[in-house]
């Protein structure tokens, strides 16, 4: 048997990036040869191993038939007699298709040293169409290495649009869907991952509420000629440019979603477009089975993020319900992320980036000046039952309206 060190952690040392895991790949072993080394197989019909000690994957080499559309549906040849070659021409990318062994001899035999000196992602073979997942896979690693200097070589993009026309990107489960997104979604160039899927076509089956903001025009003024997708990936990449967490990212990429339902004799105003938003960003969400922390935070972004930019202008009483409605009192963590994202859409426009937004420091102020009301005190006056609730309201509306008039002498 002949162990390799292959994928990731190959092309990573060569970057001189970081390793994450260490994937091991193992040549002329059963799986009966593997129990018996200790060994423990992770799930039954894949050919995966845990190290007894360092816990790290061992999988044995295999060749692969495609039996149906989509992921998951392969037979896997894990024998003795499957080759480091035969297993290294079913992965996706040349660069994630070299193998190290012990000896720390570099197995090279799809060109992958060549394609990563070049900053290229280029499929290892034709049978790169036989699993639709690769789509996402290619636009993810796009979006991890762009900052790098990494494109996507022309043919590659040609077989990513061959599968996006095929119709089998609609057999790939939501988990994988969303997986491969959320991954994309923290690396550092996530706007590129939804640039490429729109360029090869898979946006549109995948995502058609994004793909439908291409072309819709918005005000000249405020946008400078931006479509609603340029403006939503412009704000998703300051969003990452500046670190955001991906539930964040996530929230700024559906903000507008409604701009792709305001009638086109309306543009370039999209009037109500915060509400008519809900529905897609839960359809898509539902689709996806997006995690409810992030989907409530994506409808709390797509329904309030005008009443965050023009917070300066609202009345106590208007701000009191923006607070009740974002629930800021449990959920003050989803507060402050909104805010975040409604000053990456202020700023996600050419010529703002560097733009100042005081609503953001305003609403803070506001609510830190409503969260000083105590509810103990209240109880000592004797409140009880809904009368507390009641009472908490006019203390926190008087608050307010001593914080707007104290900011508006200042
Ligand atoms: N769907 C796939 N098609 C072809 N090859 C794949 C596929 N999924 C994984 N691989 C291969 O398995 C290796 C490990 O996959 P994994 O998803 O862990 O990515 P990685 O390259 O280790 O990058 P990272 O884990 O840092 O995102 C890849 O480098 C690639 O060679």
């Amino acid at each position: 048997m002949k162990i390799y060190l292959v994928g990731g952690a190959v092309r990573d040392a060569l970057l001189g990036l970081p390793i994450k895991d260490r994937d091991h790949l193992v040549v002329g072993a059963s799986i009966t040869q593997m129990q018996q080394q200790g060994f423990r197989q992770v799930g039954k019909s894949f050919p995966v191993f845990l190290h007894p000690d360092s816990g790290e994957e061992y999988a044995l080499a295999r060749t692969e038939r495609k039996t149906g559309y989509g992921y998951g549906g392969f037979d896997f040849d894990a024998a003795p007699t499957v080759t480091l070659e035969q297993d290294l021409i079913r992965r996706d990318l040349t660069i994630n298709a070299m193998a190290r062994d012990s000896e720390g001899q570099l197995h090279d035999p799809h060109g992958g040293m060549a394609d990563l000196n070049a900053r290229i992602l280029r499929h290892v073979s034709p049978a790169f169409v036989e699993d639709p997942l690769r789509v996402l896979r290619v636009a993810r690693f796009a979006a991890r290495f762009h900052h790098l200097g990494f494109t996507v070589a022309a043919q590659t993009l040609r077989l990513m649009q061959q599968l996006s026309d095929s119709g089998e990107l609609a057999h790939l489960s939501a988990e994988r869907v969303w997986q491969e997104t959320e991954r994309a979604l923290a690396e550092p160039n996530p706007e590129i991952y939804f640039e490429l899927l729109h360029q090869c076509g898979a946006l549109a089956v995948l995502f058609p509420e994004l793909a439908a903001l291409q072309g819709v025009a918005q005000p000249e003024a405020y946008h400078g000629g931006l479509d609603a997708l340029a403006h939503t990936l412009l704000a998703l990449q300051l969003a990452a440019t500046e670190q955001a967490p991906p539930s964040v990212r996530f929230a700024v990429l559906l903000h507008d979603l409604g701009k792709a339902l305001t009638p086109k004799s309306e543009w370039p105003r999209h009037i109500g477009h915060e509400s008519a938003g809900l529905k897609p960003v839960k359809a898509l969400c539902e689709r996806l089975r997006v995690p409810n922390e992030w989907r409530d935070l994506a409808l709390q972004v797509c329904a309030q993020h005008l009443n965050v930019h023009r917070a300066l202008t609202l009345k106590p009483s208007t701000l009191l319900k923006l607070f009740d409605r974002c629930d800021v009192w449990r959920k003050p963590e989803r507060f402050s992320h909104t805010l975040d994202a409604s000053r990456l859409d202020a700023i996600g426009r050419p010529d703002q980036q560097q733009a100042a937004y005081p609503a953001q420091a305003y609403l803070q102020g506001a609510l830190a000046a409503a969260n000083r009301v105590c509810v103990k005190a209240i109880v000592a006056d004797g409140f009880k039952g809904p009368a507390i609730r009641e009472e908490l309201s006019q203390r926190r509306l008087l608050a307010l309206a001593q914080f707007k008039a104290r900011e508006s002498n200042s």
